[in-house]
């Protein structure tokens, strides 16, 4: 079935509102794009981040009406200056999952490869990680990841220990044991992320080697060779003790989820355990990497 798209131009302060408005006249759903296509990060489970300019679209049944959806909408004191909207007709996909047809085989460092589960592996000698990232974040295609996952390509993890702190999809733990690791553990606060981390292990046959654990479940006296978390500069300063304590004494730290500018702040917290390697930059994010003293 064919659908209606409208794409209304708003602020961030409005842009909840105008979602709330754009179900009540009928959106089967309701999703925000950044105008200016600024770098945004995953919002947290059960958060809603808005950045910059914002445009709120809904999807809405090849029938309906547009001349009354617009009259319905235009008679909202949330317009009472300008509505700008652009509406056009979609042609039938599954648009939930529509970024899939924009999802290559991806290479990082010098071994490593991120393969959508549904597309042919391009060099089967190389170190492929098979994924569907389901509903969590981490394909390979935002800069933290890549940065995370280059800084693993480089190092050798065989017969290590790695946690991934933030695993969303799974995708840097599974890359370590597929690097090689023994052993990883991946940490989430969102169930689904360990889901798709369950679903992502298996896939790559390398369940048997990955343990998962929502953040508040953690057990006792855990500890890696390698932690490697890839959150947010402000949780990662929070949670600098809870971090610290999981790397072995002369173990590797490597963070990422960081804004170039918030770097400073992120060596701050941290370097009081760890010898600090300069910070590396892609696009305007960063990952901060060292060396737990002994
Ligand atoms: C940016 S994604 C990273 C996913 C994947 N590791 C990657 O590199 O692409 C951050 C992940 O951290 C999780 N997260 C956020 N805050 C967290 C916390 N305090 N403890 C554990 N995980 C957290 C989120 O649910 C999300 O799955």
């Amino acid at each position: 079935m064919p659908w209606i798209q409208l794409k209304i131009n708003t602020t961030n302060q409005l842009a909840e509102q105008i979602s709330d408005l754009l179900e009540e006249s009928g959106a089967v759903s309701v999703t925000f794009q950044d105008t200016y296509d600024t770098p945004v990060f995953e919002p947290l489970p059960g958060e809603t981040r808005l950045w910059g300019n914002t445009d709120v679209i809904g999807l809405y049944e090849a029938d309906t009406e547009t001349a009354q959806l617009i009259n319905f909408l235009q008679a909202s004191p949330l317009f009472a200056n300008t509505l700008n909207y652009k509406i056009e007709q979609l042609e039938d996909k599954d648009w939930e999952r529509e970024w899939m047809d924009n999802f290559h085989p991806m290479q990082f460092g010098k071994r490593l490869w991120i393969c959508p589960s549904w597309r042919e592996i391009p060099d089967p000698h190389a170190v492929n990680v098979m994924l569907d990232p389901g509903l969590a974040f981490g394909t390979g295609t935002h800069p933290t990841t890549s940065l995370c996952l280059q800084w693993l390509d480089g190092l050798d993890l065989v017969g290590k220990t790695v946690i991934d702190y933030g695993c969303g999809s799974g995708i840097l733990a599974i890359a370590a044991l597929k690097l090689g690791a023994k052993a990883a553990i991946g940490i989430d606060i969102d169930p689904q992320a360990l889901q798709a981390s369950r679903d992502n292990a298996q896939r790559n046959h390398v369940s048997d080697q990955l343990a998962l654990y929502l953040a508040k479940d953690i057990p006792d006296n855990l500890l890696a060779d390698v932690v490697v978390a890839n959150i947010l500069a402000g949780p990662l300063r929070e949670l600098e003790p809870h971090i610290r304590v999981l790397v072995k004494p002369a173990g590797l730290l490597g963070l990422s989820g960081i804004l170039e500018s918030q770097s400073e702040s992120v060596c701050d917290a941290y370097q009081a355990h760890f010898d600090l390697d300069p910070v590396v930059t892609q696009e305007e994010w960063c990952r901060i990497t060292g060396k737990k003293h002994a």
